[in-house]
């Protein structure tokens, strides 16, 4: 668990930690953990947490009225400024339930564009999360209001008050519509850029944030990109030139990380800022396989992928930090669901040879021989598959079905994304006939996991460090 802060005159905000969870919630080990990163993050002090488990949220103030109470409670001991909630909330119940408990509430969209507003530095990424703020804060303005009003009640301001709020409607409203206009130029522009770049082929990482994206830029490019232990490190694209063995130079880019339940609107807003990862033609998804939430991680970010309408030609699945996952047993499970996945840790360097062979051969690739499960109840997948692909066999199981299938590299976005599982029959083949270096890193890792340095794959490569194609602000 979590070791809670000493209380500190000093410190700027103290924060409770609150969520909800609901029947159709998957509730992970410690199902407060992400909260924590991105209320620190956010630059809050966590002084304490609380759950409640219900069939549904209470309509007028989201925890039941006991909860609320306890809350309350929890707030005077605690002497805290906000309580941040890791669902969403109705503006209704933000406002009843800082009437109750006498403190600011914040839910989750709000701190995530909190982090955002406070780490963007290009002028895309500026843009994009103003416009992303605004469009949350817009139903919310009686919020604000409500709170001036009581205010200016004493000298009867009722009146102008609510002209105010007309007026500030009217003003958001523009600034929305400006900001839309200047992104979607932005969008044109950078469009264009990306294609006139284009002198080679482009690998992008895309993952959820904290996976070891920036890491892994930096292992295999010496880019000197900003990595860290926070959330949302990273929230503009660096594009730098990588000299890969064997192949030539392709264009590697780091990206914003995901998030479960990313705000619809910064999604949306975010779009230029991920125009390199549109055009890529492979795409590196990094996992990371330390975490206990990984397959919820990994699904979450298909999830934006497809929100985002990037339709990657090809995906890797690429699973970071190795060196810390608890067990060889822990590992073996995400394997066995993705056993194409390549094990790496970016901060040790281990499996950056056989992670920088597999980028090669998907770069060169035309076709894969597959062995596709597919959910039965998934017929646009089953229908996909045969539209685009050479299905040889179909084998009903239990829970899903195989089908054997000949896919072009350019159609292989929804696979990845949708399927079950997949087996490369091509690379089981090369691995059986060589003796497979990626597993055999791999069992390095699993028995020397004390000593991650025993089994370093060595890595040497000339790199190039080259153009950024963010546009910083001062
Ligand atoms: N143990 C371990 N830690 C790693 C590894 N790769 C990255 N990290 C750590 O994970 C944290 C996040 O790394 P970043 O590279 O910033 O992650 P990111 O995916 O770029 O994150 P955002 O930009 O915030 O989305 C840092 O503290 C890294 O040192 C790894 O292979 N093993
Ligand atoms: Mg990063």
């Amino acid at each position: 668990m979590r070791e809670q802060h000493q209380l500190r005159d000093d410190s700027p905000e103290r924060s409770i930690l609150a969520r909800l969870i609901l029947p159709e919630h998957t509730v992970e080990a410690d199902p407060l953990e992400e909260l924590y990163g991105l209320a620190t993050t956010a630059g809050t002090q966590v002084v304490d947490e609380l759950m409640q488990r219900l069939s549904r949220p209470n309509h007028g103030t989201f925890f039941g009225k006991g909860k609320v109470e306890e809350l309350r409670l929890m707030v005077e001991r605690h002497e805290a400024d906000v309580v941040i909630f890791d669902n969403d909330l109705t503006p209704g119940q933000i406002r009843n339930l800082e009437k109750a408990i006498d403190a600011k509430v914040i839910d989750r969209t709000e701190l995530i564009l909190d982090i955002f507003a406070a780490g963007a530095r290009t002028y895309e990424a500026r843009l994009a999360v103003e416009l992303a703020q605004l469009e949350y804060s817009l139903p919310r303005l009686k919020r604000m209001w409500t709170h001036l009003s009581r205010q200016a009640m004493g000298v009867g301001m009722r009146g102008p008050g609510e002209k105010q709020l007309e007026v500030d409607r009217r003003l958001a409203q523009k600034r929305i519509h400006d900001l839309k206009e200047e992104l979607a130029k932005v969008e044109r522009r950078r469009e264009q850029q990306v294609q006139a770049r284009k002198e080679a082929p482009t690998v992008s990482l895309v993952g959820y944030t904290n996976a070891g994206k920036s890491t892994l830029m930096n292992a295999l490019t010496e880019a000197n990109v900003h990595a860290a232990d926070k959330l949302f490190a990273t929230l503009d694209t660096r594009t730098r030139r990588w000299q890969l063995p064997g192949w030539g130079t392709v264009l590697l880019s780091d990206t914003v990380g995901f998030i479960r339940d990313l705000p619809h609107s910064l999604v949306a807003s975010f779009k230029s800022t991920l125009e390199e990862t549109r055009q890529a033609e492979l795409l590196l998804h990094v996992a990371d396989a330390s975490s206990p939430t990984v397959f919820e991680q990994i699904s979450a970010v298909y999830h934006v992928l497809e929100e985002l309408e990037i339709e990657a030609k090809d995906t890797l699945l690429v699973l970071n930090k190795i060196d810390a996952v608890p067990n060889a047993a822990a590992l073996n499970r995400v394997l066995e669901r993705y056993p194409n996945a390549i094990p790496v840790s970016a901060k040790n360097g281990i499996g950056l040879v056989p992670l920088i062979e597999a980028v090669g051969e998907a770069l060169g690739r035309e076709f894969y021989d597959l062995e596709v499960d597919v959910s039965p109840s998934d017929g646009k997948l089953l229908a996909y598959l045969a539209a685009k692909g050479e299905v040889l066999s179909r084998k009903y199981g239990e829970e899903t079905v195989t089908i054997h299938v000949r896919m072009p590299a350019g159609a292989m976005g929804p696979v990845h994304r949708d399927a079950v599982a997949i087996r490369d029959l091509d690379e089981q083949r090369a691995a059986a006939a060589s003796g497979d270096p990626v597993k055999s890193a791999l069992g390095e890792v699993a028995k020397d996991n004390g000593d991650p340095s025993s089994s370093n794959v060595s890595l040497e490569l000339p790199n190039v460090p080259i153009s950024d194609s963010s546009t910083e602000v001062a």
